[in-house]
């Protein structure tokens, strides 16, 4: 079945009258009737040695995944061997040295199972403008380098508990990792290739808007609160700085006695596929991108050919501080020009998902498709809706929801055609989960789900959600099959709703407000939120962070290009525009609370059903939201913040300030028109905070 038919077929789900999307109902094994055994005997086993014995339990098959289909004509003309040595080819290429002549010389297969007959394949590689190649072979080129290619989830927990310390089984069956002295993103230590291809890049020392420019400064202190204005992660490199760590990282992942091989898919539009390829020297990484990425059928996999994109994960090896440009061990490096990423000095697997959505950000606005930080979920009438927002705002967990079908957690691509997820997974955080509040994400967390620097009981394995020893940005990856209401194909029609997401820990911001066209381009191009602790590394305190169009870190283009984008397409299909406040409620961070999950997730009810489209509003001062008077299931004294703080004055004080800060950060956009509609540009323009 070619990946864009629908393969779902719907049937009532008896407890919330969802109708349950069953994908891939394969006929399980008829019981026989009438076969009754009455002893216990049984024939002894055809085994001479234990070892032989050992043999029985393994059948003899291709990697298997969760899509596989059956073999095409196509597939079969080719012979296996044929193939396994194309395969085999592709694979030693994207290992080649760019300075040396030979090697490596790749063999599939786990170098610790002796059978594994090594067929070398040393490669003649393309001379590469920059270096030359010397002609002398080095002992490297003379060891075998195994790839453990697309291996199962079985296979790489195996790996994983034998040869990587911190990994360990949990009692729900998922596998604990540890992503080592790195427990969030690097953005500072991002880097783009400056060159021809990336001539319409932001890059950091090119005509971008100032603040744009500026990578996490700080800019002052409110309230406690410090402020950021976080920058474009183009920092520029050049070619020759990357081939170095290009060459640092192939050189110690062809050091190593066994790397692994995922070959996978982005993006469930049909249409607009990306083939990616992740060598990573740890079975971690491996099956984190097995639950992220797309995964290929055996057919598919079959015919996959040479990738679209690569990534080199070295992570656990630092880069130079005596390479140009490096200012700590770390470095995350993106060449567009040769679809390369190199990963140095951060074993942080986020880092690898949100790389890729980075090179998303630039492929598909090329093609006239909106790339979209944000969830995404459809309810049983098809309506879709979008949740954007920066890290901890709430896009994972307000788009599971257990009466919506899920398209998507975090990375979406909006076309003429609808939405799709760009991501076969999910990357949920685990501080403080529960079953009760989250049952779906807590129910994914099983056999196959990677979790990340969770801290668990010795014995009894069972994870403990609150402890925060390791790190506050504790997580789970896991398939999005692992989510009953998971749509697949993940993708969907055009967006009724466009969420934004806002954790305010200043607590002003109203818990919902309904948004002109305009206040929601405004919004969407400050971005702000209080970024809740540990996602980006060394950030330990909320902190107020505005990055434009929710995703600052990934946008490749300016900003206006993404919002003249996502406008054009809302006032096509006549979404409309929220603003949640995920956040603060009853004061700041320091005198009021989090608003309840529960609250939430009626607002967002009232939303989707297209209630509170209907409710009664009024107007707030100095933002000029609308707000709702009432909503079923919500306290109504909290809808609009000045009830909910007992000093007023601070109330007033504080709204002032974050209107200030507003203010500030859009500045620098106040020159630049937003598409071609001068008059949509200027209401943006008015759009803001006013006092
Ligand atoms: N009212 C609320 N709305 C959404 N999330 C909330 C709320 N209160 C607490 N949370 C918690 O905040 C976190 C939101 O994180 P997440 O959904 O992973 O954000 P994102 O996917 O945008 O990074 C979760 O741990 C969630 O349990
Ligand atoms: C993977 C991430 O996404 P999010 O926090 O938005 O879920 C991240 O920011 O590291
Ligand atoms: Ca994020
Ligand atoms: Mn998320």
């Amino acid at each position: 079945m070619a990946s864009g038919e629908a393969r779902f077929s719907l049937s009532m789900n008896g407890r919330n009258g969802l109708p349950k999307i069953q994908t891939d109902k394969r006929s399980g094994e008829e019981m026989k009737e009438g076969e009754i055994c009455h002893d216990d005997s049984a024939k002894p086993v055809k085994a001479q040695t234990i070892e032989e014995l050992h043999s029985l339990q393994k059948k003899k098959s291709a990697p298997t995944t969760p899509h596989s289909g059956a073999m095409s004509a196509f597939a079969a003309a080719v012979p296996e061997e044929e193939r396994s040595k194309q395969q085999l080819q592709s694979i030693s290429a994207s290992l080649a040295s760019l300075t040396r002549e030979t090697g490596p010389k790749v063999v599939k297969g786990d170098p610790a199972r002796k059978s594994d007959t090594p067929h070398v394949q040393p490669v003649r590689h393309q001379q590469h403008h920059f270096v030359p190649t010397f002609n002398i072979s080095s002992d490297s080129a003379l060891k075998f380098t195994h790839i453990l290619y697309n291996l199962s989830p079985a296979e790489l927990y195996e790996q994983a508990i034998k040869y990587e310390k911190g990994s360990f089984l949990t009692s729900s069956g998922a596998l604990a990792t540890l992503s080592g002295a790195k427990t969030g993103r690097s953005p500072r230590d991002k880097r783009v290739v400056k060159d021809e291809t990336t001539a319409e890049v932001a890059l950091v020392g090119k005509e971008v808007p100032a603040l744009f420019h500026i990578s996490f400064r700080i800019l002052r202190s409110c309230h406690g609160i410090s402020v950021m204005f976080r920058g474009s992660p183009n920092i520029e490199m050049d070619e020759e700085t990357f081939l170095i760590n290009r060459e640092r990282a192939v050189d110690y992942l062809c050091s190593l006695e066994k790397v692994f091989v995922n070959d996978q898919f982005l993006n469930w539009d049909p249409e607009n596929r990306i083939k990616v390829r992740i060598v990573s020297a740890r079975a971690y990484h491996s099956l984190f991108m097995h639950n992220m990425c797309i995964r290929p059928s055996q057919e598919e996999l079959e015919n996959f050919g040479t990738p679209d994109f690569t990534i080199y994960n070295a992570g656990q090896f630092p880069c130079n501080r005596f390479t140009h440009y490096m200012t700590s061990s770390t470095s995350i490096d993106l060449n567009l020009a040769r679809r390369e990423m190199v990963i140095l000095g951060t074993q942080y697997a986020g880092e690898m998902k949100k790389g890729l959505f980075s090179v998303m950000h630039y492929l598909m606005p090329k093609r006239q498709i909106l790339s979209l930080h944000s969830g995404c979920n459809m309810g049983k009438d098809g309506d879709v809706a979008l949740f954007f927002g920066l890290s901890g705002t709430g896009k994972t967990t307000l788009s599971t929801d257990h009466n919506r079908y899920l398209i998507g957690d975090d990375e979406h691509c909006w076309s003429e055609s609808g939405v799709s997820n760009i991501e076969g997974g999910c990357y949920a955080k685990c501080i403080d989960l529960s079953r009760e509040k989250e049952p779906d994400i807590w129910n994914a967390i099983k056999f196959g789900t990677v979790v990340e620097n969770v801290v668990f009981d010795e014995h009894t394995r069972e994870v403990d959600y609150t402890d925060k020893s390791v790190t506050e940005n504790t997580r789970a990856a896991y398939p999005i099959e692992y989510i009953p209401n998971a749509k697949i194909p993940c993708v969907g029609p055009h967006p009724k709703n466009v969420i934004l997401l806002a954790c305010d820990a200043f607590g002003v911001l109203p818990p919902v407000s309904k948004l002109t066209l305009a206040q929601t381009m405004y919004h969407f191009i400050s971005g702000y939120t209080a970024v809740m602790a540990g996602t980006v590394d060394g950030i330990k305190e909320p902190t107020a962070t505005f990055s434009a169009c929710f995703g600052a870190a990934f946008i490749m283009f300016h900003p206006t290009k993404y919002a003249a984008m996502l406008a054009e397409k809302m006032q096509k299909h006549g979404a409309t525009g929220w603003l949640v406040n995920t956040g603060w409620s009853g004061g700041s961070y320091e005198t009021g609370s989090r608003i309840k999950l529960a609250y939430t997730r009626k607002i967002i009810d009232a939303i989707h059903s297209g209630v509170l489209l209907e409710a009664n509003y009024t107007k707030t001062e100095v933002f000029g939201f609308e707000i709702p008077t009432e909503i079923e299931g919500v306290p109504s004294e909290i809808l609009d913040p000045v009830n909910t703080w007992s000093d007023k004055n601070a109330h007033q004080e504080t709204l002032l300030k974050l209107g200030g800060l507003f203010k500030k950060n859009f500045e620098v956009f106040l020159n630049h028109n937003i598409g071609t509609d001068n008059n949509l540009t200027q209401e943006i323009l008015e759009a803001g905070p006013s006092f």
